[in-house]
């Protein structure tokens, strides 16, 4: 482990260096880490996997869109692919990366291979922190344990093909044989992690329920449509509109954000502007604080937890969404989007 001070909190954290790819095959190497479950993080992390040299197994529904996209990615039915069940009798660690509203339709059918010294592995904390709800509670021999990139399954394997890596949180629920420590951070290492940090299960959740619902998809969908809706309120252009509210930050503010932080974006735009943001910075903060504590509340209270079961444990849960998504897309603004991407020189 390394000692990194976080803005004046010592963290312990691993990186690549105390723990290396050498290392983690090592400790996995008697594994069969069967990934149930091809959505999303599956992929990304069972290709990561495989080309980290584990030996690594997917199970999936046959006749399916996914157990397809499987077999489109090189897996074998009857060598690497597997019916669920099946993958589930194999694994020695059984990554449960469905839904999370699939993982509670499918716990019985998991539950059955969880014999002891197996490892029970999920990307979220959801299932077992909220277990009133889910009903998913592992016996008590077996190791269980998460690792959860902070980020999209999709830019988890595109960063590892560009030999870059998202960083995730990992945790230990249970330690039945000794080794939950050595598997969780070797899996964590093996899936493409930059570096892990340590949380626990309710704490995974919680943030992560949060950040979604605040700054990383709901919040800023809802200050972009603000602002969005406020300049076009006083005749400005969908162009002008879009490309000051959304374009600008995605192609070059963020950026320098990311490279060195947000002083730095600040102080590589006008004086002008710093004088601006500095000003108005606090006055976002002071209006959605209040939202942010109803949201953490909602999340804590279980609220969000149910709502999400409730809906997507619907048979049409993708319908649902996709009609939603569909409007968020034929919104003008996201319409006015499209036209701006494709007038993107390296689109022309
Ligand atoms: N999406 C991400 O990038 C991401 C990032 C971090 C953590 N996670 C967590 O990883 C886990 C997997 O997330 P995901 O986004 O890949 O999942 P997903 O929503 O893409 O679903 C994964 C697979 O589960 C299947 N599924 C859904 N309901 C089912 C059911 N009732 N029976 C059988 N199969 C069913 C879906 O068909 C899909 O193939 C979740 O716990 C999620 O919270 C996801
Ligand atoms: C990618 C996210 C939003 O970080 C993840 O938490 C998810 O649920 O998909
Ligand atoms: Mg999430
Ligand atoms: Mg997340």
């Amino acid at each position: 482990m390394a000692k990194i001070n976080f803005g004046g909190t010592v963290e312990d954290v691993v990186t690549r260096e105390e723990f290396p790819m050498e290392k983690a095959r090592e400790v996995l190497k008697s594994e069969t880490i069967a990934i149930i479950g091809y959505g999303v993080q599956g992929p990304g992390q069972a290709l990561n996997l495989r080309d980290n040299g584990f030996n690594v197994i997917i199970g999936q529904r046959k006749n399916s869109k996914t157990w397809d996209k499987a077999v489109a990615d090189g897996w074998v039915p009857g060598q690497t692919l597997f019916e669920i069940e099946e993958a589930a009798e194999k694994g020695t660690i059984i990554q449960f990366l469905l839904s999370d509203a699939g993982q509670i339709t499918l716990w019985p059918t998991i539950q059955k291979y969880l014999s002891p010294g197996k490892a029970l592995y999920f990307s979220h904390g959801f299932g077992i922190t909220f277990n009133e709800q889910t009903g998913i509670i592992p016996p008590k021999d077996v190791d269980v344990i998460l690792v959860a990139p902070k980020g999209s399954g999709t830019s988890l394997r595109r960063l590892f093909l560009a030999g870059k890596g998202l960083n995730s949180s990992f945790a230990i629920y249970q330690d039945a044989t000794g080794r939950a420590k050595d598997r969780v951070v070797a899996l964590g290492i093996g899936v493409g992690s930059g570096y892990l940090f340590e949380t626990d299960f309710k704490k995974e959740v919680y943030s992560d329920l949060t950040g979604e619902r605040g700054t990383l998809m709901g919040a800023i969908q809802g200050i972009f449509a603000a602002q969005y809706e406020i300049l076009r309120k006083n005749g400005h252009s969908p162009s002008e509109a879009f490309n000051e509210t959304v374009e600008e930050l995605t192609q070059s503010l963020m950026p320098l954000v990311a490279e060195n932080g947000m002083d730095w974006m600040y102080a590589n735009c006008s004086t002008t502007a710093q004088r601006g943001a500095l000003d108005w910075w606090k006055k976002f903060k002071e209006a959605t604080l209040p939202v942010f504590d109803e949201l953490y509340n909602s999340v804590k209270d279980g609220k969000e937890s149910q709502r999400s079961i409730d809906s997507n444990s619907q048979s049409d849960y993708r319908v649902k969404l996709e009609a939603e998504l569909k409007e968020l897309r034929e919104s003008e603004m996201w319409q006015a989007g499209a036209a701006v991407r494709q007038l993107r020189p390296e689109n022309k």
